[in-house]
């Protein structure tokens, strides 16, 4: 068997417009188009690289880019002033801080600074507490994008066995909070897990968060699984993920390659997450001219 190919560059083209056309009715609707403030601290090359796509994209999509780059060795009251002066910043719809950032910085520090409301990456301890609740927030990016991966190619998930590689912040713990969302039986392992492969070989759905390449072999996929490998790894030869890809192609029933996988889909749910933020401030505002007292509504973006 070879694995049917999970395009996310597709799926993450056809989002993109999705939200460029939201953008233009917001804006036709006599609202603002959403502002972005990508932050970037220091000169990381594959960071520069991604904010970068981000900031192009954003304006693609009928956003405007309000990026803001501070040295490398910029300090915490800096980076804490400039966050500050974007959550305060009526222009600003999402606050993005591009991470890992330079080791001085305390960044769970800095990411509490950012109100739930502009939290594009979802990573907020409100949203992730909304996201635990199973309550409608702004959901972080590279896992929301494998949700709609595995539901543009309508893998069922109710029941389902999920296995999550990996339990960081930015992917692994949420992603498995999505599945769970979504009826399925989420196991999450770690670098603790005894037996990794056998764990991983129950999976229906399996996706691969370790940040280890080719960590994940033939041998720990179920015939016909699905697989969703987040990792990118650079090498001598390109880029590869977590998952050994060749041979577990031969056993799964559909794999994510790298590149062209869940990394596009990363930046398409950004633009996604701050559409949703604008709309649901400039309802705010709305709200509070015609002196409706109404909560931030927070959507869930598709
Ligand atoms: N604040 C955040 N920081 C980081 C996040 C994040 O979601 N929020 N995720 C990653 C990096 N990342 C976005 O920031 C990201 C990674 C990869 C891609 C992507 O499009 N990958 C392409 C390959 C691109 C290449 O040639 O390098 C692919 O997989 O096809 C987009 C965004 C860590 N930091
Ligand atoms: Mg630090």
């Amino acid at each position: 068997m070879t694995a049917r190919v999970i395009d996310g560059k597709a799926v993450a083209r056809r989002v993109r417009e999705e939200v460029a056309a939201g953008v233009a009715e917001l804006v036709a609707a006599g609202g603002t188009a959403p502002g972005l403030a990508t932050v970037l601290v220091g000169d990381d090359p594959a960071s520069e690289v991604y904010v970068r796509n981000k900031r192009r994209l954003s304006v693609e999509a009928g956003m405007r880019d309000l990026h803001r780059h501070l040295p490398a060795d910029a300090g915490q009251e800096t980076v804490a002033a400039l966050v500050d002066e974007l959550a305060a910043d009526p222009a600003v719809s999402g606050i993005l801080l591009q991470l890992p950032l330079p080791a001085h910085l305390d960044a769970d520090a800095l990411v509490a600074r950012i109100p739930a409301a502009k939290d594009v990456d979802g990573l907020t301890t409100d949203n992730a507490g909304l996201l635990a609740q199973g309550r409608p927030g702004l959901r972080p990016c590279t896992p929301a994008g494998v949700m709609a991966l595995l539901d543009e190619y309508e893998v069922p998930l109710a029941g389902a066995e999920a296995v999550v590689v990996g339990r960081s912040v930015l992917v692994g713990r949420p992603m498995a909070q999505l599945l769970l969302a979504r009826d399925a039986t989420v196991t999450i392992c770690h670098s603790r897990t005894r037996d990794l492969a056998e764990v991983c070989r129950r999976a229906d759905v399996l996706v691969v968060a370790a940040g280890i390449p080719g960590l994940v072999g033939a041998d720990a996929v179920k015939p016909g699984a699905v697989v969703v490998d987040v990792g990118i790894h650079r090498g001598e030869d390109g880029l590869r993920g977590d998952v050994d890809h060749d041979p577990a192609a031969e056993v799964a029933g559909a794999l994510t390659p790298v590149p062209g996988g869940v990394g596009p889909m990363t930046i398409a749910m950004l633009l996604a997450n701050t559409l949703a933020a604008a709309r649901a401030q400039q309802d705010v505002e709305q709200g509070a001219e015609q002196g409706v007292e109404q909560e931030v509504p927070r959507e869930v973006p598709a």
